[in-house]
């Protein structure tokens, strides 16, 4: 641990320049092997305090997993000072798995074969959680995660949004006070997508749960999450409002626009411009960091409406317009850097 470390009080998670480099030997000919590192975590930094929702993205191969089971314990950092709750979690991964619960949206911690309350039944006893307050919060979480018809079904039958709902039940049982969420609504229709942010911002609003979301849809950040970090080639790139990073990448949201009948191009001045129009339907580009309330309310006033949309920009675009705008060094330039650990959450 480095002298120079101050920790803040309200720190849950706090992260000082941890890195964790991979060896990888590869077969470069009949008798040769030749030694690559792999730099998948790049000397990071941030805290976040109790209570907090952190979106944590960046295109594939980023270093998010790699950050997120050094958080958990399964991987052991090569550097740096790592915390959560107070635990180192690499010497004390069991100590720590009592206080973090983990949902990995691409594979699940049910038995596969086992009815949905058999798998509840095996946590209550591997988790050594007490009998009344494994019952409480049992029903508890059916209830909001509506769960009761589906508690006898093997989880093979389930659909992808109730199987993400049991899982998230199984993952909150022994209350956690940090969830890790991986892409939690990956795959989950519009439905199942809101119902499981309803859920994550009561059990947030309700039981102060900290949670560390990892999710390439942009609009899990927006709805449950007041800070966004980004990592890019292992390096901690933004950390602070999603608007900044809209403004930093001077995305764009899409109006699109149904109108009665085929008409010219929209005209909303400076608010928006129209970047297709196919018959009575129009695509009308606006500054993602800009509210799409009043461009709506201008086109209600003058153009015939049937319907209306917006569409997110991807969240991959977003960020590689942020790393690669015009006056960064394409790697993230020092002004687009993170910003001092913790100041994006408080
Ligand atoms: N066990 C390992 N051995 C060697 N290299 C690894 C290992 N795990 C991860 N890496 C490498 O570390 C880098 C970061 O990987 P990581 O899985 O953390 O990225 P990610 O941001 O989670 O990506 P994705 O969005 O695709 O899941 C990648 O280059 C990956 O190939």
């Amino acid at each position: 641990m480095s002298a120079d470390v101050t920790v803040s009080e309200s720190a849950f998670i706090e992260v000082d320049r941890v890195e964790k480099v991979f060896d990888v030997r590869r077969r470069t000919g009949f008798l040769k092997r030749e030694l690559r590192r792999v730099r998948a975590v790049d000397a990071i930094s941030f805290r976040v305090a109790r209570g907090e929702m952190v979106g944590y993205i960046g295109p594939n191969g980023a270093g998010k997993s790699t950050t997120i089971k050094m958080l958990t314990g399964i991987l052991t950092p090569s550097g740096g000072r790592l915390r959560v709750a107070g635990i180192d979690p690499s010497r004390e991964r069991t100590r720590l798995a009592h206080r973090i619960g983990v949902v990995f949206g691409q594979r699940t911690t049910l038995w596969w074969d086992l009815p949905l309350i058999d798998s509840y039944r095996l946590m209550h006893r591997m988790y050594r959680i007490p009998d009344g307050r494994y019952r409480e919060n049992l029903d508890r979480l059916v209830e909001l995660l509506d769960l009761a018809a589906l508690l006898e079904v093997p989880v093979r039958q389930l659909s992808l949004g109730q199987r993400m709902r049991g899982d998230i039940a199984a993952a909150l049982l022994h209350d956690p006070e940090v969830l890790y969420l991986d892409e939690p609504t990956i795959g989950l229709d519009v439905v199942s997508k809101a119902r499981v942010r309803e859920f994550l911002r009561e059990l947030n609003a309700e039981r102060g749960t900290t949670v560390l979301l990892t999710t390439h849809d942009l609009q899990d950040i927006e709805q449950l999450c007041s800070r966004v970090m980004v990592i890019d080639h292992g390096r901690l790139v933004y950390d602070g409002a999603l608007s900044g990073l809209h403004e930093a990448g001077e995305s764009e949201r899409t109006l699109v626009v149904d109108l009665e009948r085929e008409l010219p191009p929209i005209e909303a001045g400076e608010a928006a411009r129209v970047v297709r129009v196919e018959g009575p339907r129009q695509w009308l580009a606006f500054p993602a960091s800009a509210s799409a309330a009043p461009l709506v309310a201008h086109i209600a006033a003058r153009y015939p409406l049937l319907d209306l949309s917006v569409r997110e920009p991807d969240i991959e675009a977003v960020i590689a317009k942020m790393l690669y705008a015009p006056g960064s060094s394409g790697e993230g330039s020092p002004e687009r850097r993170a910003v001092v650990p913790g100041a994006g959450g408080s």
